[in-house]
Protein backbone atom coordinates (compact mmCIF):
# COMPACT_ATOMS: atom_id res chain seq x y z
CA UNK A 1 0.00 0.00 0.00
CA UNK A 2 1.33 3.50 -0.52
CA UNK A 3 1.62 5.14 3.10
CA UNK A 4 0.28 8.54 3.68
CA UNK A 5 2.61 10.77 4.61
CA UNK A 6 2.24 12.75 8.13
CA UNK A 7 3.60 15.72 9.43
CA UNK A 8 2.96 16.57 12.75
CA UNK A 9 4.08 19.45 15.12
CA UNK A 10 5.44 18.51 18.31
CA UNK A 11 5.44 22.27 20.05
CA UNK A 12 6.55 21.10 23.30
CA UNK A 13 6.27 23.26 26.07
CA UNK A 14 5.64 26.08 23.94
CA UNK A 15 2.49 28.66 23.61
CA UNK A 16 -0.75 29.34 25.28
CA UNK A 17 -3.80 28.45 24.62
CA UNK A 18 -4.22 31.94 22.90
CA UNK A 19 -0.88 31.39 20.82
CA UNK A 20 -2.22 28.40 19.65
CA UNK A 21 -5.47 29.58 18.45
CA UNK A 22 -3.29 31.80 16.49
CA UNK A 23 -0.66 29.27 14.82
CA UNK A 24 -3.76 26.63 14.24
CA UNK A 25 -5.66 29.53 12.55
CA UNK A 26 -2.26 30.19 10.47
CA UNK A 27 -1.81 26.79 9.14
CA UNK A 28 -5.56 26.16 8.14
CA UNK A 29 -5.93 28.98 6.29
CA UNK A 30 -2.53 29.11 4.83
CA UNK A 31 -2.41 25.45 3.61
CA UNK A 32 -4.95 24.83 0.66
CA UNK A 33 -7.45 22.29 1.36
CA UNK A 34 -5.69 20.02 -1.85
CA UNK A 35 -2.56 19.42 0.21
CA UNK A 36 -4.66 17.62 3.04
CA UNK A 37 -5.44 15.21 0.60
CA UNK A 38 -1.87 14.17 -0.14
CA UNK A 39 -0.48 14.81 3.87
CA UNK A 40 -1.66 14.44 7.33
CA UNK A 41 -1.14 17.65 9.40
CA UNK A 42 -1.42 17.27 12.88
CA UNK A 43 -0.24 19.95 16.16
CA UNK A 44 0.81 18.46 19.44
CA UNK A 45 0.25 21.47 21.48
CA UNK A 46 0.45 21.53 25.59
CA UNK A 47 -2.15 19.77 27.50
CA UNK A 48 -3.52 23.43 28.35
CA UNK A 49 -4.07 24.65 24.68
CA UNK A 50 -6.20 21.00 23.64
CA UNK A 51 -9.07 22.29 24.28
CA UNK A 52 -8.90 25.53 22.06
CA UNK A 53 -7.59 23.45 19.20
CA UNK A 54 -10.27 21.26 19.60
CA UNK A 55 -13.13 23.63 19.57
CA UNK A 56 -11.65 25.80 16.29
CA UNK A 57 -10.96 22.64 14.24
CA UNK A 58 -14.62 21.13 15.43
CA UNK A 59 -16.20 24.84 15.08
CA UNK A 60 -14.37 25.57 11.27
CA UNK A 61 -14.20 21.89 10.16
CA UNK A 62 -10.66 22.34 10.10
CA UNK A 63 -9.04 19.46 7.90
CA UNK A 64 -5.79 19.36 10.00
CA UNK A 65 -5.87 16.71 13.10
CA UNK A 66 -4.52 17.41 16.81
CA UNK A 67 -3.04 15.65 19.50
CA UNK A 68 -0.61 15.17 22.85
CA UNK A 69 2.82 14.90 24.03
CA UNK A 70 2.32 12.25 26.62
CA UNK A 71 -0.58 10.59 28.47
CA UNK A 72 -0.66 8.28 31.96
CA UNK A 73 0.01 4.59 31.96
CA UNK A 74 -2.89 4.71 34.00
CA UNK A 75 -6.73 4.95 34.20
CA UNK A 76 -7.51 7.12 36.67
CA UNK A 77 -6.73 7.94 40.37
CA UNK A 78 -4.27 9.81 42.35
CA UNK A 79 -1.61 10.66 40.17
CA UNK A 80 -1.35 14.05 40.95
CA UNK A 81 -0.65 16.26 37.44
CA UNK A 82 -1.07 13.45 35.09
CA UNK A 83 -3.53 13.28 32.11
CA UNK A 84 -4.96 9.90 31.21
CA UNK A 85 -5.86 8.31 27.66
CA UNK A 86 -9.63 8.68 28.63
CA UNK A 87 -9.17 12.61 28.62
CA UNK A 88 -7.41 12.69 25.67
CA UNK A 89 -9.99 10.84 23.82
CA UNK A 90 -12.64 13.02 25.25
CA UNK A 91 -10.79 16.05 23.52
CA UNK A 92 -10.97 14.30 20.38
CA UNK A 93 -7.38 14.15 20.17
CA UNK A 94 -6.13 12.01 17.20
CA UNK A 95 -2.62 11.02 18.22
CA UNK A 96 -0.38 10.96 21.74
CA UNK A 97 3.33 11.20 21.55
CA UNK A 98 4.87 8.42 23.47
CA UNK A 99 8.50 7.64 24.71
CA UNK A 100 9.56 10.99 23.61
CA UNK A 101 13.43 11.26 24.44
CA UNK A 102 12.79 14.49 26.28
CA UNK A 103 10.11 12.07 28.40
CA UNK A 104 12.73 9.11 28.50
CA UNK A 105 15.83 11.67 29.83
CA UNK A 106 14.26 13.91 31.97
CA UNK A 107 11.49 11.57 33.15
CA UNK A 108 13.42 8.67 33.22
CA UNK A 109 10.99 6.80 31.73
CA UNK A 110 12.09 3.28 31.11
CA UNK A 111 10.90 0.82 27.95
CA UNK A 112 8.59 -0.63 30.32
CA UNK A 113 6.53 2.59 31.17
CA UNK A 114 6.71 3.49 27.25
CA UNK A 115 5.00 0.01 26.71
CA UNK A 116 2.43 0.77 29.70
CA UNK A 117 1.66 4.16 27.84
CA UNK A 118 1.69 3.14 24.58
CA UNK A 119 -1.07 0.43 26.12
CA UNK A 120 -3.28 3.11 27.44
CA UNK A 121 -2.92 4.95 24.27
CA UNK A 122 -4.44 2.21 22.33
CA UNK A 123 -6.79 1.55 25.12
CA UNK A 124 -8.50 4.55 24.08
CA UNK A 125 -8.41 4.81 20.56
CA UNK A 126 -5.55 7.20 20.46
CA UNK A 127 -2.74 7.04 17.59
CA UNK A 128 0.40 6.56 20.11
CA UNK A 129 3.29 8.26 18.03
CA UNK A 130 6.06 5.83 19.57
CA UNK A 131 9.48 7.79 19.40
CA UNK A 132 13.07 5.58 19.55
CA UNK A 133 16.37 7.52 18.94
CA UNK A 134 19.63 6.54 20.25
CA UNK A 135 22.64 9.10 22.06
CA UNK A 136 25.52 10.28 20.06
CA UNK A 137 27.66 7.87 22.01
CA UNK A 138 25.66 4.91 20.53
CA UNK A 139 25.54 5.87 17.46
CA UNK A 140 29.35 6.57 17.26
CA UNK A 141 29.84 3.25 18.43
CA UNK A 142 27.69 1.72 15.59
CA UNK A 143 25.24 0.64 18.01
CA UNK A 144 21.94 2.65 16.51
CA UNK A 145 20.42 -0.42 14.59
CA UNK A 146 20.43 -2.51 18.04
CA UNK A 147 19.23 0.18 19.95
CA UNK A 148 16.45 1.11 18.21
CA UNK A 149 14.77 -1.49 16.78
CA UNK A 150 15.04 -2.67 20.76
CA UNK A 151 13.46 0.07 22.28
CA UNK A 152 10.53 -0.55 19.26
CA UNK A 153 10.28 -4.06 19.72
CA UNK A 154 9.77 -3.49 23.48
CA UNK A 155 7.34 -0.64 23.47
CA UNK A 156 5.03 -2.68 21.41
CA UNK A 157 5.14 -5.42 23.15
CA UNK A 158 1.63 -7.17 24.08
CA UNK A 159 -0.19 -5.32 21.47
CA UNK A 160 -2.10 -7.15 18.93
CA UNK A 161 -1.19 -7.26 15.54
CA UNK A 162 -3.82 -5.32 14.41
CA UNK A 163 -3.46 -2.45 16.96
CA UNK A 164 0.65 -2.50 15.47
CA UNK A 165 -0.94 -1.32 11.90
CA UNK A 166 -2.33 1.70 13.28
CA UNK A 167 0.99 2.48 15.39
CA UNK A 168 3.30 5.87 14.32
CA UNK A 169 6.49 5.29 14.69
CA UNK A 170 8.93 8.14 14.84
CA UNK A 171 12.39 7.68 14.89
CA UNK A 172 14.53 10.63 16.26
CA UNK A 173 18.14 10.43 16.94
CA UNK A 174 18.87 12.33 20.06
CA UNK A 175 22.13 13.71 18.78
CA UNK A 176 19.40 15.52 15.84
CA UNK A 177 17.07 17.38 18.24
CA UNK A 178 17.37 20.78 18.26
CA UNK A 179 20.74 20.82 17.78
CA UNK A 180 20.73 21.78 13.73
CA UNK A 181 22.49 19.08 13.17
CA UNK A 182 20.23 16.86 11.11
CA UNK A 183 20.80 12.73 9.92
CA UNK A 184 21.39 12.56 6.29
CA UNK A 185 18.43 10.98 4.19
CA UNK A 186 20.35 7.91 4.03
CA UNK A 187 20.80 8.44 8.18
CA UNK A 188 17.17 8.97 8.35
CA UNK A 189 16.44 5.78 6.19
CA UNK A 190 18.87 3.19 7.29
CA UNK A 191 17.50 3.01 10.44
CA UNK A 192 13.56 3.77 9.48
CA UNK A 193 14.06 0.58 7.17
CA UNK A 194 16.03 -1.36 10.07
CA UNK A 195 12.75 -0.25 12.47
CA UNK A 196 10.17 -1.59 9.18
CA UNK A 197 11.97 -5.25 8.96
CA UNK A 198 11.76 -5.28 12.56
CA UNK A 199 8.12 -4.74 12.71
CA UNK A 200 8.10 -7.34 9.94
CA UNK A 201 10.27 -9.79 11.25
CA UNK A 202 7.91 -9.91 14.32
CA UNK A 203 4.38 -8.73 12.88
CA UNK A 204 4.88 -9.89 9.08
CA UNK A 205 5.60 -7.95 5.97
CA UNK A 206 1.81 -6.92 5.75
CA UNK A 207 1.94 -5.16 8.91
CA UNK A 208 5.31 -3.24 8.26
CA UNK A 209 4.28 -2.09 5.25
CA UNK A 210 1.47 0.14 6.27
CA UNK A 211 2.87 1.19 9.82
CA UNK A 212 3.76 4.79 9.06
CA UNK A 213 7.82 5.66 10.32
CA UNK A 214 8.22 9.47 10.57
CA UNK A 215 11.61 11.00 10.85
CA UNK A 216 12.38 13.57 13.46
CA UNK A 217 15.67 15.83 14.40
CA UNK A 218 16.12 19.37 13.41
CA UNK A 219 13.50 18.63 10.21
CA UNK A 220 12.64 21.79 8.39
CA UNK A 221 11.44 23.24 5.26
CA UNK A 222 15.00 23.02 3.51
CA UNK A 223 15.24 19.36 4.47
CA UNK A 224 11.57 18.27 4.29
CA UNK A 225 11.38 17.06 0.53
CA UNK A 226 14.71 14.77 0.45
CA UNK A 227 13.54 13.32 3.58
CA UNK A 228 10.53 12.14 2.24
CA UNK A 229 11.76 10.59 -0.53
CA UNK A 230 13.46 7.87 1.16
CA UNK A 231 11.23 4.54 0.68
CA UNK A 232 10.82 4.36 4.17
CA UNK A 233 10.43 7.62 6.08
CA UNK A 234 6.51 8.73 6.21
CA UNK A 235 6.70 12.24 6.93
CA UNK A 236 8.43 13.75 10.02
CA UNK A 237 7.97 14.72 13.65
CA UNK A 238 8.67 18.44 13.36
CA UNK A 239 9.69 20.48 16.83
CA UNK A 240 11.65 24.18 16.42
CA UNK A 241 9.88 24.43 13.03
CA UNK A 242 6.42 23.66 14.05
CA UNK A 243 6.35 27.00 16.09
CA UNK A 244 6.27 29.21 13.51
CA UNK A 245 3.08 29.22 10.66
CA UNK A 246 5.19 30.59 7.38
CA UNK A 247 7.78 27.76 8.16
CA UNK A 248 5.69 24.36 9.07
CA UNK A 249 2.90 25.51 6.43
CA UNK A 250 5.88 25.52 3.87
CA UNK A 251 6.98 22.36 5.17
CA UNK A 252 3.46 20.47 4.76
CA UNK A 253 3.14 21.21 1.39
CA UNK A 254 6.90 20.25 0.26
CA UNK A 255 5.74 17.07 2.16
CA UNK A 256 2.96 17.14 -0.52
CA UNK A 257 5.17 17.14 -3.55
CA UNK A 258 4.63 21.00 -3.49
CA UNK A 259 4.67 23.86 -5.40
CA UNK A 260 4.69 26.40 -2.42
CA UNK A 261 0.94 27.91 -1.74
O1 LIG B 1 9.54 15.95 18.51
C1 LIG B 1 10.30 16.59 17.80
C2 LIG B 1 11.73 16.40 17.87
O2 LIG B 1 12.18 16.34 19.18
C3 LIG B 1 12.54 17.27 16.96
O3 LIG B 1 12.71 18.56 17.47
P1 LIG B 1 13.45 19.65 16.54
O4 LIG B 1 12.72 19.62 15.23
O5 LIG B 1 13.32 20.94 17.26
O6 LIG B 1 14.87 19.16 16.39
Amino acid sequence: MTRKPLIAGNWKMNLNHLEAIALVQKIAFSLPEKYFAKVDVAVLPPFTDIRSVQTLVDGDKLLLTYGAQDLSPHESGAYTGDVSGAMLAKLGCTYVVVGHSERREYHAESDEVVNKKVKAAVKHGLTPILCVGEQLEVREAGGHIEHTTAALIAGLKGLKTEQVRETVVAYEPVWAIGTGRVATPSDAEEVCAALRSALEEKYGAEVAQDVRVLYGGSVKSGNIADLVKCENVDGALVGGASLDGEEFTKLCALAAGGPLP
